[in-house]
């Protein structure tokens, strides 16, 4: 019993907090890396079971679909251990205004009373939207922390548009 006593004890130390994120295209991938390296915390990249395609707009419209019935879609892996964790950092893009359905999965198929949540968010320019509020209803009895971080970073559409424009302008090889 006293080995069990001294164990649940321990103090806090590295692994208690998890940093989980999605990204499609590296931005928020970016920040989670750093916030892991710079807290020693563990990592945890969150995938759907099914990928969503590579074109982007078919992206965008699947996602448009996926947000308006609530469907969550399936994880490819779930935190296995998410009892050790009383830290969560999690991070996202902003997709159609809101968090990306398979955010709502990954809170609806986790346990995270009690714990401190801290999301950390990009988007393209147009702001949060109601992400927040989407994230405190899907983890409803996690403490969810107010000092987020959210910042713009790159378009994928904006660099698509670019490249056909100068793709136009280059001459054809053939
Ligand atoms: C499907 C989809 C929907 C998006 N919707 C929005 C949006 O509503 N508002 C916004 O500011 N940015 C939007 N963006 C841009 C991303 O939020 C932004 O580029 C983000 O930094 C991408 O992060 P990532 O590289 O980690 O995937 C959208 C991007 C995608 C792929």
């Amino acid at each position: 019993p006293s080995v069990l006593a001294t164990s649940e004890t321990t103090p806090r130390r590295a692994g208690e907090t998890l940093v989980a994120y999605f990204s499609r295209t590296g931005n928020t991938r970016v920040i989670a890396g750093q916030i892991h390296r710079a807290r020693t915390t563990d990592l945890f990249e969150i995938k759907p079971a099914t990928s969503y395609p590579e074109d982007y707009e078919q992206t965008v419209a699947q996602a448009r679909r996926e947000r308006d019935s609530g469907f969550e879609p399936a994880l490819q892996d779930r935190v296995s251990n998410m009892a050790n964790y009383s830290t969560v950092f999690l991070g996202f893009p902003i997709w159609g205004g809101t968090a990306p359905p398979i955010i709502r999965s990954f809170l609806s198929s986790h346990d995270l009373s009690g714990k401190t949540l801290i999301p950390f968010i990009t988007h393209g320019g147009y702001g949060l939207g109601n992400s927040l509020a989407v994230i405190a209803e899907h983890a409803p009895r996690a403490r969810l922390l107010k000092t987020e971080l959210s910042m713009e970073a790159d378009q994928e559409r904006r660099t698509l548009n670019r490249v056909t424009d100068w793709l136009n302008e280059v001459p054809s090889t053939d």
